[in-house]
């Protein structure tokens, strides 16, 4: 559970696929930093370079989820509260836990059920198109079900998860959930 999160802080900050925060405007002017900022000045973050911030993260450019687990396998919030992807102050994203919940419902229930891999002799490349957002360049993957042995296994070892899975999975639609509605 401490490596799905971290995982998914470490997709949150190395792909920063909302690159820019929503543009806004100084309503007075202000000195941020030692900086004059005039009022009516257009303002956003650049969550790119902050979660690209080698000061921060050193080797910024290395998908490396583990760099968020402190030794003893638990999340290190000090680091992971650094990344941003919602922005930041009181126009944050107002969507943020439940975008990071279906996050982290939809990744974890794929997980469950599939086994993922790469097609032979294709490189992945992990760099992305910009834009608004960023998007993945096009790779083909090779996905097939999880065998029902091993589906078991799963479900008898985290029980308790795949019950809150299995109600939010209602939630989301994801029909496959049936099978283990009794769980
Ligand atoms: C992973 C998914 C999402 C990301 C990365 C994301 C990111 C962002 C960012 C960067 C902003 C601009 C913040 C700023 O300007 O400082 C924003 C604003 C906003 N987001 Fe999201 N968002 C996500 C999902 C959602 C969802 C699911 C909802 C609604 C259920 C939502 C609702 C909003 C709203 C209403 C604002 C405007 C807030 C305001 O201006 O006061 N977002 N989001």
């Amino acid at each position: 559970m401490p490596y799905t999160e971290a995982f998914i802080y470490e997709v949150f900050r190395h792909a920063s696929y909302v690159p820019f925060t929503i543009p806004h405007c100084t309503t007075d002017n202000i000195t941020l930093n030692g900086y004059f900022i005039p009022k009516d000045t257009c303002v956003f973050i650049n969550q790119y370079q902050v979660n690209h911030d080698i000061d921060i993260w050193g080797d910024a450019e290395a998908f490396r989820p583990e760099r968020s687990l402190t030794l003893s396998g638990h999340l290190n919030k000090n680091l992971t509260e650094k990344v941003m992807i919602f922005g930041i102050g009181v126009r944050r994203c107002l969507g943020d836990s439940f975008a990071r919940l279906e996050m982290f419902v939809f990744l974890t229930t794929l997980l469950h059920r599939l086994h993922i891999e790469n097609v032979p002799e294709q490189r992945l490349d992990l760099s992305s198109t910009f834009g608004l957002t960023m998007k993945p360049k096009p790779f083909r993957i090779k996905i097939s079900t999880l065998s029902y042995d091993i589906y078991n296994t799963v479900k008898l070892s985290s029980l308790c998860h795949v019950t809150e899975l299995c109600q939010l999975s209602y939630f989301f639609n994801i029909t496959e959930c049936n099978r283990i509605k009794n769980c």
